[in-house]
């Protein structure tokens, strides 16, 4: 079932990344206070590697217990390990290499000069199995419950490497496909699918600046999801789409400012 988007507009895509950092925070904390552990899905571009800068410069950092947190990519381009283009590599750049997180719960997605080469149907099917055996019981299904997915929004409405009408979009079984002749470079990429993104209890939706609007006001007007992916990401409980006034500027009447009471 879907659940309905919220908004919450920020003045600047610098105070949307610090608030959206001061409210991960906040849900890693409460997960692990109350299951232990949290999980949290990354995604690639300027706005979440933005948020995990501010995430870095915030004193509340130090909230977190980072040994106790899953970290997996909604997507990933499919480039050799270290290349200053995937986005694993960014966001250690941005916060990882300077938080104490266990290794063994940063779960990359694989590098082309990895063990599956330049296979990247191959390394998409790992990673699938990797997040299955991650999944307990409890999960109900093949990939875990994440607490946060985030997913920036391209111009054209995309999330993660789910492009409008490719293929991948399309996905309705497996949880982790290879993405080919994306629009974006690099084209070819990996990308968890609207099934395995919709497992999350919270997913959040980040856009700033002017050419995010059209995307922005497309998605939340009741577009397809083959055409607009971005409609088609939600979570299990909560759907929170974080934006700058910018990218708000030509949402409807109707969606954005909320109706006073
Ligand atoms: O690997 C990638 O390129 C991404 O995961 C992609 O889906 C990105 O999040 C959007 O294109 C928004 O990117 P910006 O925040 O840079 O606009």
């Amino acid at each position: 079932m879907s659940t309905a988007p919220q908004l919450v507009v920020h003045r600047d895509k610098e105070l949307m990344a610090q608030a959206a950092a001061a409210r991960l925070i906040t849900r890693i904390v409460d997960a692990q206070a109350s299951r232990g552990s949290a999980s949290v899905v990354l995604t690639g571009g300027r706005n979440g590697n933005g948020l995990l800068a501010a995430l870095a410069a915030a004193p509340a950092r130090d909230a977190v217990d980072w040994s106790r947190l899953d970290l997996w990519w909604g997507d990933e381009r499919f480039l050799p390990e270290g290349d200053p283009e995937r986005n694993v590599t960014q966001a250690r750049q941005a916060l990882l290499d300077s938080v104490p997180l266990d290794p063994k719960r940063v779960h990359a997605m694989p590098a082309s000069d990895g063990p599956y080469g330049d296979d990247v149907d191959a390394a998409a099917a790992a990673y699938a199995e990797e997040l299955a055996r991650a999944a307990g019981p409890e999960n109900h299904g093949p990939v875990p419950t994440f607490d946060v997915l985030m997913l920036g929004v391209g111009p054209d409405t995309h999330v993660a490497s789910l492009f409008p009408e490719l293929p991948a979009v399309r996905e309705v079984d497996r949880t982790v496909v290879g993405v080919h002749g994306a629009p974006k470079p690099p084209p070819t990429r990996v990308t968890l699918t609207l099934p395995a993104i919709r497992a999350a209890r919270e997913v959040w939706l980040l856009a700033a600046g002017e050419d995010k609007a059209q995307a922005a006001a497309i998605a939340l007007s009741g577009a397809g999801e083959i055409q607009a992916p971005a409609a088609g990401a939600y979570g299990r409980s909560r759907t929170l789409w974080l934006l700058d006034a910018a990218a708000a500027s030509e949402l409807p009447r109707s969606l954005y400012p909320p109706a006073s009471a």
